[in-house]
């Protein structure tokens, strides 16, 4: 758990590091579920953990609920002279999956409040569309459920001594 600001407004985040070995996968999946936010992170020092990134979109595709938001991060920016993967190469991918990209390094702490900030405030912003499509539609529903009763109710007091029955 941790507690960060986002627009003035403090938001409690509860944070998940799932194992990148493939024979974790099965319990990795359970953690997709609960998900609304996900960073997805290769090391600027491997091309095969760049790689390896497609694999890790598709699976959050089909196991993530849908909406769940996405950054794509190139983490271990500190280690320049081993550098095999290119930032331009990280901005393509994030841009062809429609994410927002940074490089990151936990050792010298560069972008990382920025992206974890970055996540909330789209979870947050993807949150606000949902919940403003619910009132709509609550609103638009509760509209017709009005105009239906109107439409069912006797038209004034004409009408109602027509309907009398005595
Ligand atoms: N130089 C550098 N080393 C890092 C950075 N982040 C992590 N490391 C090192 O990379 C190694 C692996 O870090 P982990 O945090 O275990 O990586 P992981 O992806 O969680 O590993 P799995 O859970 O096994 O998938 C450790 O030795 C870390 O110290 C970074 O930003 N820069």
């Amino acid at each position: 758990m941790k507690t960060i600001e986002v627009d003035g407004i403090k938001v409690r985040i509860q944070i998940w590091d799932t194992a990148g070995q493939e024979r974790y996968q099965t319990i990795t999946k359970q953690y997709y579920r609960r998900a609304q936010g996900i960073f997805l992170v290769y090391d600027i020092s491997s091309e095969r953990s760049y790689q390896h990134i497609m694999k890790w979109v598709s699976d959050v595709d089909e196991y993530a609920p849908e909406g769940v938001q996405k950054i794509l991060i190139g983490n271990k920016a500190d280690e320049e002279q081993k550098r095999q993967v290119g930032r331009e190469q990280g901005q393509q991918l994030a841009k062809e999956y429609g994410m927002d990209f940074y490089e990151t390094s936990a050792c010298t702490n560069l972008n990382i409040k920025e992206s974890f900030t970055r996540l909330t405030e789209l979870v947050l912003q993807a949150h606000r569309k949902e919940l403003d499509g619910l009132r709509t539609r609550a609103s638009t529903e509760l509209a017709l459920a009005e105009l239906e009763e109107e439409e069912g109710k006797p038209e004034g007091p004409a009408n109602s001594s027509k309907a009398c029955w005595c």
